[in-house]
């Protein structure tokens, strides 16, 4: 038996807000889990801190699945951001934990590897078309297969995913929500033009994705992926809120353009319907909020049944931690798609020294043992937490709309 015998979480904003759990065993090893809830850290710090750490000490670091189940059946309040992203971190520190033990990446645990890199995709913004196009090429050069296009809607002053940095874009900040306003009818116009000039500009032979934000009625998702289709785009992403999964089904009537969703989703329970239906292409679940790895293996071997793929969320509200297990999971998974890689700072990666590199495209775990992610807790220290919001979009007549 390995006992646990201690574990803390840590909250470090280097650049922006990290909540890391720490486990630690009786032979020394230890394990980290990204536990980060963007806008709403503070409270899968206490969920982990008042509620969960107490039960875990004396529990044998080995029995992953059992303290999986313990933690989502013994809570009796099941599911929910808070339980699963604070359950998510147990996990992955278990999982470091034993892979550490064994003496192997974790990849080597789950299966080993199925591919010889995981895809990833950037992200290409500007606040008009030439300069997303612009910023798509720089990623083609730097050898990306796969780039997100997001560009500023004509009309709108200031838009989600559209930043004037070359690599960080940050949606929270602010010590208040800030304020986007929004028009369904300016952006469904916009994006169409921007998808024409990038396969005009970047050819055929690079994967173009869009994320909608949910923002769409499925009526106009659906017509937004018909008018794209001629563009072959990769996905549509998050084209309408999935709280009503028969949505899905109506943008399917329309278009043929492939849909990927999920990564708000947190259980196996959230996405079932649109995975057996065959609604959606994409299933974009995140080792951090759905429960770690154990649950996302799950997700994904029902997933594997329809032939819907993985294409997991990778902002950087993901801590390098939530990556790393991210990557080894990619490597593994049998059905993987895609993996989001939006670039921490370089403060970020200097409390989080890591094995997983980028080239060309790809992206791999490394061969350090376990998920070869560490924190350097006197740095991350240095760093106080500090309250950051993500937006609210109102339409232009004040009216509270999703984003
Ligand atoms: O696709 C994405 O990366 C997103 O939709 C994120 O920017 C998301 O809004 C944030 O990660 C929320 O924390
Ligand atoms: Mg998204």
């Amino acid at each position: 038996m390995l006992r646990i015998t201690g574990a803390k979480v840590i909250v470090s904003c280097p650049g922006r807000n990290f909540v890391t759990l720490k486990i630690e065993t009786s032979d020394g090893v230890y394990g980290l889990g990204d536990a980060t809830l963007n806008g709403r850290e503070l409270s899968v710090v206490s969920y982990l801190t008042d509620h969960v750490i107490p039960c875990l000490i004396g529990r044998d670091a080995h029995r992953i699945e059992d303290i999986w189940q313990y933690l989502y059946k013994g809570a009796y309040w099941r599911r929910g951001p808070v339980t699963m992203s604070a359950i998510a971190a147990v996990d992955t520190a278990l999982w470091d934990i034993k892979a550490k033990v064994a003496g192997l990446p974790l990849y080597q645990l789950l299966g080993g590897a199925s591919r010889e890199g995981v895809m990833v995709y950037g992200h290409a913004n500007g606040t008009t078309i030439e300069e997303t196009v612009e910023a798509a090429r720089r990623y083609q050069a730097e050898g990306y297969k796969a780039i997100r296009l997001q560009s500023g809607v004509p009309g709108l002053a200031s838009t989600y995913g559209v930043s004037n940095d070359r690599y960080f874009y940050e949606p929270a900040n602010g010590n208040t929500p800030h304020e986007n306003v929004w028009s369904t009818e300016k952006y469904l116009r916009s994006v169409p033009p921007l998808f024409e000039a990038a396969r005009e500009a970047l050819g055929w032979d690079v994967h173009l994705l869009h994320d909608a934000h949910h923002r769409l009625t499925p009526i106009e998702a659906g017509r937004l992926g018909r008018e794209l289709e001629p563009f072959r785009p990769f996905w549509l992403e998050d084209a309408t809120p999935a709280e009503n999964p028969d949505g899905f089904r109506l943008i399917r009537q329309h278009t043929t353009t492939p849909l990927a969703v999920g990564e708000v989703f947190n259980s196996i329970w959230d996405a079932k319907q649109l995975i057996e239906e065959q609604l959606i292409d994409y299933i974009r679940t995140t080792v951090v909020h759905a429960g770690g790895i154990t649950h996302l293996r799950r997700i994904a071997s029902f997933a594997d049944l329809y032939q819907v793929r993985t294409g997991c969320h990778g902002a950087t509200d993901l801590s390098p931690v939530c990556m790393a297990a991210a990557l080894h999971f990619g490597l593994s998974v049998p059905n993987f798609g895609v993996q989001e890689y939006m670039r921490h700072t370089e403060l970020t990666d200097q409390v989080f020294p890591h094995a997983y590199t980028f080239e060309n495209g790809m992206m791999h775990p490394g061969d350090a043992i376990g998920l070869g992610v560490e924190i350097d807790e006197d740095l991350a220290a240095k760093h106080e937490y500090k309250r950051a919001y993500l937006p609210v979009n109102r339409l232009e007549d004040g009216t509270m709309w999703s984003w």
